[in-house]
């Protein structure tokens, strides 16, 4: 990441100083406007992201975060999240309304100025933040960046005017596609059809509604929270914000947080009480507490120690046991093969657009190249695994089909010791639709339509069930 430039002007060094006279006093620098430094370090961290294609988790972690954000007040981090996730979410909206208003396009380069009108912009027209805060704010920063300092004028007027113009501006360019990259909505649209990539695009404007799977009874649990069952028995939340760590039922490991759609690989196993069980890609857990919590003795393998520790630490909050090993799954050899196998491999996640906007701005179709075949490899290291009889889930929320089908027709094709068990409509109520022709199940973000969007909608994830012959 480059360096951060000093809000400070530029100053000459001082001259040593002369034997016989004082040293002159450093000139006392005015503390800084109250609400920039959140300002400042939004438009940095979306640098990060749409620049050098860095993941917005990583740089909002709270332990190893962007030093700038940890430095930031709770309230002001919370701000700067809620900016960056509009403001990505919205990007393309964003970026048609600020060319509407200037005459020509940004000077090449300008990349500094473009994220503060950006910042400025998503507050204006998304946020619930004071406009003249937001302009006065950005024409600061403006002010106070070498980089950006000869056009403080021009982010005054455009963003004055996006304040006036507001919703004559964003009429005028209403069109979701816009906050799609290219090349990501023609992928959607060779592998759903255009009608279909228009609705995951419309529906990813969206907030997406806050999922739980119960750890006993929804209805008791959505009745706490003031939720909903939904059919495929995930509690949903909508239009909820605070902190999930204040709802009721947290403390005592009622439920935990976890999509509809992830809810779902998980449950293809059917009756897990007393089986031995695999997780192979566990952390940070959302599955392996539905396979232990379903009665299965589970052994959770992942590579990563600290996505790890998450899993134990919301185990203990739910009060469930799983055997944990760090490790690469390439190097995993178990004494004896698992009646049940899960293989939730990484993948571009870009079925989680919803809830990750940032995923759009920093994934690459080489990327989701790349991915399939470590799906591919991880397969095959599976293999060996799974018991005669016993059964391999292979997961991922990726919406690419390059990373899903295609992964498991040519892993079938290569391994005739498994059979593909398709999944029935009926283990999915409310969600038929996303069972396909050859029995697969295909989640969009479009599927799952209740009565207003923002309580609709669920990540796009792919699962395959295989037996392996006895
Ligand atoms: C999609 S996430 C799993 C999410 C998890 N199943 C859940 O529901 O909470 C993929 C996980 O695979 C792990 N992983 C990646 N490569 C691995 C490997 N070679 N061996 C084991 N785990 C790996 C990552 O650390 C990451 O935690």
């Amino acid at each position: 990441m480059t360096k951060p430039p000093s809000l400070k002007r530029p100053f000459k060094t001082a001259k040593p100083a002369q034997a016989g006279k004082p040293p002159r006093p450093a000139r006392p620098q005015p503390p800084e406007r109250p609400g920039l430094p959140s300002r400042r370090v939004a438009a940095r961290l979306l640098a990060a992201v749409v620049d050098t294609r860095t993941s917005l988790d990583g740089l909002t972690d709270r332990g190893h975060g962007h030093p700038e954000f940890r430095a930031l007040e709770p309230r002001d981090q919370a701000l700067v999240k809620a900016i960056l996730t509009v403001a990505l979410r919205r990007r393309g909206t964003i970026e048609a309304v600020i060319a509407a208003c200037i005459e020509k396009p940004l000077p090449g380069g300008a990349a500094s100025l473009r994220h503060i009108l950006h910042v400025g912009a998503a507050q204006i027209l998304f946020l619930d933040v004071p406009d003249a805060a937001a302009v006065d704010l950005a024409v600061s920063q403006a002010d106070a960046d070498p980089r950006s300092q000869r056009f403080a004028k021009l982010v005054n007027a455009v963003l004055r005017r996006i304040a006036r113009e507001r919703d004559a501006l964003l009429a005028a360019v209403d069109d979701p596609r816009l906050d799609t990259p290219a090349w990501l909505f023609q992928r959607w649209a060779a592998a759903y059809g255009e009608a279909e990539a228009e609705r995951i695009a419309a529906i990813h404007r969206v907030p997406a509604p806050l999922d739980f799977t119960a750890r006993r009874d929804p209805a008791v649990v959505a009745a706490e929270i003031g939720g909903e069952v939904l059919p495929t028995g995930t509690v949903r939340l909508s239009g909820g914000e605070g902190l999930v760590g204040d709802l009721p039922g947290f403390a005592t490991g009622d439920w935990w947080v976890q999509d509809a759609a992830a809810a779902l690989p998980a449950r293809l196993f059917g009756d897990l009480a007393g089986a031995r069980a695999a997780d192979l890609c566990a952390a940070p857990g959302g599955k392996t507490a539905q396979l232990a919590a379903a009665g299965a003795r589970v052994t959770a393998l992942d590579i990563s120690a600290s996505r790890l520790r998450r899993l134990k630490e919301n185990f203990a909050r739910l009060d469930l046991e799983a055997e944990t090993q760090v490790g690469d799954l390439a190097a995993f050899r178990p004494d004896e093969p698992f009646d049940a196998v899960l293989l939730d491999a990484p993948c571009s996640s870009t079925g989680t657009i919803r809830r990750h906007p940032d995923v759009a701005w920093t994934k690459t179709a080489e990327e989701v190249e790349k991915l399939a075949g470590v799906q591919a490899r991880m397969l095959r290291q599976a293999v060996g695994l799974v018991a005669p009889g016993g059964l391999l889930v292979f997961s991922n929320c990726s919406l690419d089909p390059v990373e899903g089908e295609d992964v498991a027709r040519a892993f079938l094709a290569e391994h005739k010791e498994f059979e593909l068990e398709p999944v029935r409509p009926d283990e999915v109520p409310g969600l038929e639709a996303a069972v396909t022709g050859e029995g697969f199940l295909r989640t969009t973000p479009a599927m799952l339509m209740r009565e207003t969007p923002d309580a609709s909608g669920l990540d796009g994830f792919f699962a395959a069930r295989l037996r392996r012959r006895s």
